[in-house]
């Protein structure tokens, strides 16, 4: 399976912020749609910004498609303010030449309503986002990259447009690399997930895998080893835990409840953990 995005001992320092990543190897396979989730300040923007090639790595390597077939919509989705909705679709087309979907730009700026006459300027938050998005998805893209891209668009819009992206994603075979907060929205869309926490990959994998590596078990307390423990909470007698089964999970003595984590549970659990050692999933290994 090619890799649409690959690091290895990927780092990146600022002059003033020391290191936002440092030692992350992975790889996405081509057309998957990815989850980037991380704390505030984890790195989810830096390594955006890596793959759109829009910063160098201070260490490391990352190999992505070539840049003309890279759309990248960042927090801040620059815009120009004086261009009218219509100039910047237009501006889109002469920048894209061979590749540029005007039907697809134009349904994602017609399902909101936008005039075309109106100036960026004008726009409003999440007006500005569709068409950032619009830009985007206009270019068919080998690797779209989203960087909270839709964080301040409404929930109908939202569901809307993350509809149309996942339509022409599937169309295409894009792979998606998408940074957000809102985990029920991720769950939803994607296939994969990067955890990322204090600059350094923390889980990657298909969501599947890693479900299945875990388990959610509640029972008496007791000692749960040899199976390593992402969170442990005891109520009364009985404890909850996140393991990452290490072999069988014996419930012998009776009371005991295992099942399987949603996502939601498997995220916050890690990310309350700093400790527990990472898991990559040989679907997101890099190769040796
Ligand atoms: N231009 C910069 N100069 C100095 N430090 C920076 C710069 N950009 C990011 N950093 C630092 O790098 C670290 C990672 O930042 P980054 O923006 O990648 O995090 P993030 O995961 O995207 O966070 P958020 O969820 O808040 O958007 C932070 O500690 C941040 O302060």
């Amino acid at each position: 399976m090619t890799a649409a995005i690959e690091a290895h001992g990927l780092g990146r320092r600022f002059r003033r912020g020391g290191w936002a990543l440092r030692d992350c190897s992975f790889r996405l396979p081509a057309g998957r749609i990815c989850a980037l989730i991380g704390p505030n300040g984890a790195g989810k923007s830096t390594l955006l910004a890596l793959a759109a090639g829009v910063l160098k790595p201070t260490e490391g390597t990352l190999t992505t498609p070539p840049r003309e077939a890279i759309a990248y919509v960042s927090q801040d989705k620059p815009l120009h303010p004086q261009l009218t909705v219509a100039e910047t679709l237009r501006m889109g087309a002469d920048l894209n030449p061979g590749r540029w979907d005007a039907a697809v730009a134009g349904k994602v700026v017609e399902g909101g309503g936008l005039d075309p006459a109106r100036r960026v300027r004008a726009l409003s938050g999440g007006q500005r986002s569709r068409l950032a998005l619009a830009l985007a998805l206009g270019k068919r893209p080998t690797l779209l990259l989203l960087d909270e891209a839709l964080s301040d668009v409404d929930p109908l819009a939202r569901r809307e447009l993350m509809g149309a992206l996942l339509a022409t994603a599937t169309e295409d075979g894009t792979t998606v690399l998408m940074s957000s907060h809102i985990l029920s929205e991720l769950e939803d869309a994607c296939d994969h997930l990067l955890l990322i926490d204090g600059g350094r990959v923390r889980l990657g994998g298909s969501v599947d895998d890693l479900l299945q590596a875990h388990t959610l078990v509640s029972g008496p307390i007791s000692d749960l080893a040899p199976h390593t423990v992402v969170t442990a909470r005891a109520t009364g007698r009985r404890l909850t835990a996140l393991i990452r089964p290490e072999g069988p999970v014996s419930t012998d003595g009776g009371g005991w409840q295992v099942e399987e984590p949603t996502l939601e549970e498997l995220v916050l659990a890690h990310l309350g953990a700093p400790g527990v050692p990472a898991l990559l999933t040989t679907a997101m290994e890099a190769a040796a």
